[in-house]
């Protein structure tokens, strides 16, 4: 009898939850929201966890599908939970600038028992918009500017390696290349650390970098699916703890010696110690940048900024990079015309590679925008809903805590704003084309108060090596590099699933 009455109660149940996943799955056509036709209990995004579908395709797929239509969004299911993607133009910029303050967080995954999780991309609110203001000064045109002679500093290298892959008639793996010096560069410019990753591929910064960023679709569906809060107490790790323990050291070592050794470097680091002393970071003028008294920060959160800045500062910029040649391989007469571009700036500047003079190479930062326009590396930004948000000129309401997408790869690849969008084509960021545009038709960094820190770095990160390059070598595609070119699942960065190969020649 007992047994009875329990299996009774287990099927009411599950047909109770059955019946209200059903009803959920309804919440955005009560809205009078186009939805799409999420399947029973698991809802439209699983495939995304199954890792049949990347998240590029698909978002693009829903942005291609939806916005012909005319709607100002489409609402989907994770499981039942309702989200948003917004796909018009007004709404998008509503959301990321005009009316940010109701967006004013990622909604990702992050916890006080996963040590390298609680970062400024990750947090929200008040810390978040606290810890913003500290690290703001970092990014600053002048500091980047001083960090310039870092990164040029490795390009020899990075040259020096590719001359190898030319020399040999061998295909150049160029992502894997990039990412390498990128890593080199990242450690030096912010964290005064010397690394050879371009020589030593094995080494340990190269193999947290690799962990860290596998695609791996479950826990990016875990992530998104369960309540920050709950994973955290049931104690969920998303970095394993040979990673935590080994990056924890480097970064617990360099604080300490830089505590005990004052640097004349003005860097990542030099800043954290600083704020960690509660004082002000000095610039060479004797200028303070942080104007609050009292500004501090913890070992914890040095830890944690240090750990994203590392993984944001080399994985976007070697993809992007790797774009731009796997573009430019495909296109030799932009690639001629950028050459010759690189050749007259330095020219100009006797022959000498400066900030000045990159900054002086227009149809190079054509390129690199270009290049973000067709491969955004973080295809879509997530966003959550801060506080109720009526929806402009609509009734519909975005309650507090939705999650809401912003489909950057579509509205890049939208006809709307670009003609041809999946042409290569540079002169799409000419000033007059620009001035045509919606200022959201583009934003491969974001936009609003949550825009990237480090695009100044980012693009540093970026032109250097292509100038460094470019000035040595003409690059092909490798004959194995054939389309289609398919998204990697299970990861929220834009990358191909095969590396791609170029062929590299000497030019005398
Ligand atoms: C090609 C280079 C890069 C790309 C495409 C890129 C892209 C992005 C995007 C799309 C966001 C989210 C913006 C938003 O929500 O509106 C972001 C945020 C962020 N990025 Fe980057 N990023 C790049 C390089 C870097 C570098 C070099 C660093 C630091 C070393 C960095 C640090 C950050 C941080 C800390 C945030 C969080 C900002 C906040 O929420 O307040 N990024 N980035």
């Amino acid at each position: 009898m007992t047994l009875l009455i329990a299996l009774v109660a287990v099927v009411s149940l599950v047909l109770l939850f059955c019946a209200y996943s059903k009803w959920m799955q309804q919440y955005w056509a009560r809205q009078g929201v186009t939805q799409l036709e999420p399947r029973f209990i698991l809802g439209d995004t699983f495939p995304l966890g199954r890792g049949t579908i990347s998240v590029k395709d698909f978002f693009l797929d829903i942005y291609q599908q939806y916005k012909p239509k005319g709607l100002k969004c489409v609402g989907i299911y994770n499981t039942h939970v309702p989200e948003l993607v917004a796909l018009d133009s007004t709404l998008l910029k509503d959301i990321i600038i005009k009316d940010s303050s109701s967006f004013a967080s990622h909604g990702v995954f992050y916890h006080d028992t996963n040590v390298l999780t609680s970062h400024l991309f990750n947090i929200e609110g008040q810390i978040w918009r606290e810890r913003r203001v500290k690290l703001t000064p970092l990014f600053t045109s002048g500091k980047v500017k001083m960090m310039f002679e870092s990164v040029a500093g490795i390009a020899p290298g990075v040259v020096d390696v590719v001359g190898k892959s030319a020399d040999s008639n061998t295909p150049l793996p160029v992502k894997d290349v990039l990412s390498r010096f990128s890593i080199d560069v990242i450690l030096s410019a912010m964290f005064g650390l010397k690394c050879q990753s371009l020589y030593e591929p094995d080494n340990m910064f190269r193999a947290i970098g690799k962990e860290a960023l596998t695609p791996n679709a479950p826990k990016m569906y875990i992530e998104n699916l369960f309540n920050r809060n709950f994973l955290g107490k049931i104690g969920y790790q998303s970095f394993s703890e040979e990673l935590v323990v080994t990056f924890s050291k480097v970064i617990k070592e360099t604080t300490e010696y830089r505590e005990m050794n004052d640097s004349q470097r003005n860097d990542f680091m030099k800043l954290m110690v600083q704020l960690k002393k509660q004082t002000s970071l000095s610039n060479n003028d004797g200028s303070n940048d942080i104007k609050k008294s009292g500004s501090y920060i913890t070992d914890s959160e040095i830890l944690c900024e240090s750990f994203f800045m590392f993984l944001a500062g080399h994985e976007t910029s070697s993809s992007t990079s790797t774009f731009a040649l796997f573009c430019l391989a495909q296109d030799p007469e932009i690639q001629e015309k950028l050459r010759t571009e690189i050749k007259d700036v330095l020219k100009k500047h006797n022959g000498k590679f400066t900030y000045d003079a990159l900054m002086e190479m227009e149809y190079l930062d054509k390129v690199v925008r270009e290049t973000f326009r067709i491969y955004p590396v973080v295809p879509v930004i997530p966003r959550r809903c801060t506080k109720d948000y009526k929806v402009n000129n609509t009734n519909i309401v975005i309650e507090k805590g939705t999650k809401i997408y912003i489909p950057v790869i579509g509205v890049h690849l939208d006809p709307e704003f670009y003609p041809d969008p999946l042409r290569f084509n540079p002169e799409n960021f000419s000033i007059e084309n620009r001035a045509k545009r919606p200022e959201v038709a583009w934003m491969p960094f974001g936009e609003g108060p949550r825009l990237c820190i480090g695009m100044r770095l980012g693009y540093l990160q970026i032109k250097v090596p292509l100038v460094a390059l470019l000035l040595k070598y003409k690059f092909t595609l490798n004959k194995v590099m054939q389309p289609p070119f398919i998204a990697e699942a299970g990861t929220v960065v834009y990358m191909f699933k095969q590396p791609i190969l170029l062929d590299v020649t000497r030019i005398n």
